[in-house]
């Protein structure tokens, strides 16, 4: 006798088998939210510290005996994640780099701009040698904030130039994994590498180029120059950006990352935008997951560029494969191309539906999203992003780079 399940078909078994722990965990964790029976602060609450398993860790390190001694600045983020920044340090980053024999100096950040005030100090010193590696134990927010402290001497004009010349006469910038998303560390080390791995290589390794996005306002020079390594969105994901800094950030690292996602995909918020983007080769064996740029106009005001002129869901630029929270947005670019792969859902293209939306996230944690006809990914090394407002809301939404919220208006970003 068969069965009520034979009559749905097997994908949809599938999907809904997919999708029932992720439907569990939200029940969860709504369930917790709106009951918290012993009223315990819930940030505390999801402090999970595994002092000793850290320690263990570290005193299992074992560092090869060739190793140069360098000198790090450590730039601690105490906040970071789940408030795990100064335990980090203590029970990994400052044991490991004794054991290494590195010296360092440590800096804990007392809030936002802290730590691009010290990395802009430590740029604008002459004697900038007296360091060899910068190292910020934080998320990707913190990073970025580092990154443009350091480069912050680098002028607006010929700006590809003379950041690249930049980066080379910097010290190297590394982050140990301690933030709620760690996309940056997840692409370089490993996914979920944690800090033990990430140190390990720091301390180890070479370091190697990474492209650096530099952004500018269309029309607003006196808002200079920021400078991003990792990833530009508006959009759903800028959106689901926002509640887990800001909205949710109270809740902890955990919470937030479950609730956002269902928030923006309940929302499901279009966006009226242009977007012109200057196309670079897709390697042959890439190119299957890539949309062919002709598929656009030419801008009309720039020959060189096509025109995305739609409503759009998504839009984002990856210059690492991970974007952080297990989303891996855009899997194929690389670090040092020269190019960012930008990732577009748009009304016109296939109109996409919360479950769809749903889906989307879910693929995009293997990167699988890219296989999907709805879903559009070029390859550029400049583009220039006009956002509209949103049709039903009438806001504006937000731009970030690496989490990090940018006043919204028109931008220009290249790539070097
Ligand atoms: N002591 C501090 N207290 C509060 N905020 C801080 C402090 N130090 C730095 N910040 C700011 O906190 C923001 C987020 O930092 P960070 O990226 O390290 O952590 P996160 O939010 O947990 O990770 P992510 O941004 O990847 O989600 C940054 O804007 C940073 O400037």
């Amino acid at each position: 006798m068969s069965g009520i399940f034979d009559l749905i078909p097997d994908h949809v078994q599938t999907q809904v088998q997919d999708l029932a722990p992720y439907l569990a965990g939200i029940s969860l964790v709504l369930t917790g939210l709106f009951m918290n029976p012993l009223n315990v602060p819930l940030p505390l609450f999801f402090q999970v510290h595994d002092r000793k398993k850290l320690r263990n860790r570290s005193k299992a390190y074992d560092p090869p005996s060739s190793l140069k001694s360098k000198k790090f600045l450590v730039l601690v983020n105490p906040n970071a994640g789940a408030g795990m920044g100064k335990l980090t340090y203590d029970e990994v980053i400052k044991p490991m780099l004794e054991k290494a024999k590195q010296s360092h100096d440590v800096v804990f950040t007392t809030g936002p701009g802290h730590a691009s005030q010290v990395c802009r100090e430590v740029a604008a010193n002459p004697a900038l040698e007296s360091y060899d590696c910068i190292i910020s134990a934080s998320g990707d927010g913190m990073l970025h904030e580092c990154l443009n402290g350091l480069l912050s001497n680098v002028s607006a004009s010929s700006k590809g130039h003379n950041t690249r010349t930049a980066k080379r006469q910097l010290p190297p910038l590394a982050v140990v994994p301690v933030g709620s998303g760690n996309g940056v560390a997840d692409s370089l080390y490993g996914r979920r590498c944690g800090p033990h791995v990430a140190l390990e290589k720091i301390i180890a390794g070479k370091p190697s180029d990474i492209d650096v996005m530099a952004m500018t306002y269309v029309g607003k020079p006196e808002l200079g120059l920021i400078y991003d390594l990792h990833f530009f969105c508006w959009a759903v994901f800028s959106d689901h950006d926002f509640l887990t800094e800001n909205t949710l950030r109270w809740l902890g690292p955990m919470l937030k990352m479950v609730l956002a996602p269902a928030i923006v995909i309940l929302r499901m918020t279009w966006y009226g935008g242009v977007l012109d983007f200057a196309p670079v080769e897709v390697a042959k064996d890439l190119k299957k997951h890539y949309k062919d740029p002709k598929s656009w106009p030419e801008s009309p005001d720039d020959k060189t560029m096509r025109r995305v002129d739609d409503s759009f869901w998504c839009m984002a630029a990856g210059n690492l494969k991970e974007a952080g929270g297990d989303l891996s947005a855009t899997p194929y670019v690389k670090q040092d191309e020269g190019a960012v792969d930008i990732l577009m859902v748009t009304k016109s293209r296939g109109w996409v539906s919360r479950f769809r939306g749903l889906m989307v996230f879910l693929q995009a944690e293997n990167g699988e999203h890219t296989e999907f006809d709805d879903i559009q990914i070029v390859k550029c090394n400049k583009f220039r992003l006009k956002p509209g407002k949103s049709r039903y809301r009438g806001s504006p939404g937000h731009l970030q780079l690496s989490g990090q919220e940018q006043e919204n208006g028109e931008v220009e970003v290249e790539v070097s």
